[in-house]
């Protein structure tokens, strides 16, 4: 890939990061939890290995709201009609993000609840 192409595809990715930002609510409450748990794990201190999962986790959480946003546009843009398999894929989607969510508040608490107590 050329120099140019390859920045060119990191300024779109960024693009799209920005977009699900601004316009995704659950978007800005997971950067929201994101600044706090980084702040937390800043505060209490946290091990190498705890901030290794919660890198992971929170890269995970972002990157999955993101897949779920674009799965909604492409669902939106293949049909403007109600559909059953519309309804399957956007509640499936929608689905993996709270399971990664709820798996994510899960982690937060094994790790801080020790330091907190
Ligand atoms: N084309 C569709 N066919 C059937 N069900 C749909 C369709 N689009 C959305 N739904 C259902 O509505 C839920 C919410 O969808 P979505 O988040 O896209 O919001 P919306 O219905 O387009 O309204 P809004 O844009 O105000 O949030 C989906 O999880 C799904 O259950």
């Amino acid at each position: 890939m050329k120099k140019g192409k390859l920045l060119k595809s990191f300024q779109y990715a960024f693009l799209g990061i920005a977009f699900c930002l601004r316009s995704e609510r659950n978007m800005q409450i997971h950067a929201a939890a994101t600044v706090v748990v980084l702040l937390m794990g800043t505060y209490v201190r946290v091990t190498k290995m705890e901030w290794l999962v919660l890198l992971l986790t929170i890269g995970g959480v972002w990157s999955l709201e993101m897949v779920n946003t674009a799965l909604e546009k492409t669902v939106d843009l293949i049909t403007a009609e109600r559909h059953p398999f519309a309804k399957i894929a956007k509640d499936a989607a929608a689905g993996a993000v709270l399971v990664f969510s709820c798996i994510a508040v899960a982690i937060g608490l094994v790790i801080f609840i020790p330091y907190l107590w």
